[in-house]
């Protein structure tokens, strides 16, 4: 029976399977977590958390790159996408679930077709999926997007390598945003997007889903870039959930000493721009300084591994 829910995770372990020269690798563990139609989730994390591992599987894109590229699968729980058992999703299924799902790559914006304009480049995949499809509508549906992500237009007559990094980031989240998908999932869409126009292309993303009553998940382990445009964010550390809700709540009330770091952190910066707002926490200065320290080694300690794993699988 179709799950109501745009995604329902429970419970959700993933793992990386054993190959030549190294052993199996548990990613993300016990991962829970409901997106509602409409609903706007941000998924925030370290690096290595597993952040990008749930959104290769949960967009399909796992299943579609398949076993032959050591590709991520679920190996305990369900997860539920578009009413689609993700576990052991056959093809035929792969297939209708991508029509529903649009998903932008963490390096989407360095892997455009080089010889291809911008105008070309965001629609193509409306005549991927119908090749006779209204080519004046096309252009203008592209043009539309491209301006909302704060492109100027004579953009769009220009190649990939006459654009910025971040410019090029833009140009991916148009084409993963031009087949009005009923969930994105978008991996760090911001990155190498300029620090003063990141709110604004997060904040795009979200008006854009959320007027057609469609939903976004948003990886990101930038917080400030996901602001106020996330309905709830759901907080990953090691593969593991460490908090759940909307932003301030998760980081008023850290249930966790990574949330409490994450905290610290972006009150810090708050801080910094506001010096008149104090915060009062409950807890005092040692705990405070305890858990930010908790933070600063988890953040290291997962880098190393991150990096430590990385050289491990090249
Ligand atoms: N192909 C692979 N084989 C084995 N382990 C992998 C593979 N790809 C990633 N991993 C490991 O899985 C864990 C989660 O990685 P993932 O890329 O999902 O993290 P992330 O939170 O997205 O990090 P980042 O923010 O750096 O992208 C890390 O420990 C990583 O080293």
């Amino acid at each position: 029976m179709a799950d109501r829910n745009v995604l329902t995770a429970s419970d959700v372990t993933i793992e990386y399977p054993a190959h030549s020269v190294s052993s199996a690798f548990t990613a993300v563990k016990g991962f829970t977590l409901v997106i509602e139609p409409g609903e706007i989730v941000g998924l925030v994390g370290s690096s290595g958390s597993g952040k990008s591992t749930l959104a290769q599987v949960a967009s399909g894109q796992a299943a579609i790159r398949g076993s032959k590229e050591n590709s991520p699968r679920i190996i305990g729980g369900s997860l539920d996408v578009l009413g689609f058992q993700m576990r052991g999703l056959k093809r035929a299924n792969l297939n209708k679930l991508t029509l529903g799902v649009g998903y932008v790559a963490q390096d989407a914006g360095s892997n455009l077709t080089s010889n291809m304009t911008v105008a070309e480049l965001v629609a193509e995949p409306l005549f991927l999926r119908d090749k006779r499809f209204n080519r004046q509508e096309a252009g203008l549906k592209a043009a539309t997007l491209v301006d909302a992500l704060l492109l100027p237009v004579g953009t769009m007559l220009k190649q990939p390598h006459e654009l910025s990094s971040g410019q090029r980031q833009r140009v991916a989240i148009a084409r993963g945003l031009i087949l009005d998908p009923v969930l994105l999932i978008a991996d760090e869409p911001t990155a190498g997007v300029d620090v003063s126009v990141r709110g604004a292309v997060v904040d795009v993303i979200a008006g854009l889903q959320r007027s057609r009553g469609a939903s976004a998940l948003i990886v990101s382990h930038d917080l400030d870039a996901l602001g106020r445009a996330v309905d709830r964010i759901a907080v990953i550390h090691e593969g593991v959930v460490v908090g759940l809700g909307p932003i301030d709540e998760v980081l008023g009330d850290p249930r966790h000493p990574y949330v409490a770091g994450l905290a610290r952190e972006t009150y810090a910066d708050e801080d910094e721009s506001d010096e008149g707002d104090e915060m009062d926490e409950a807890g005092g200065d040692d705990d405070d300084a305890s858990a930010e320290a908790e933070y600063e080694a988890n953040e290291d300690a997962d880098s190393a591994r991150a990096e430590a794993r990385r050289e491990e699988n090249r």
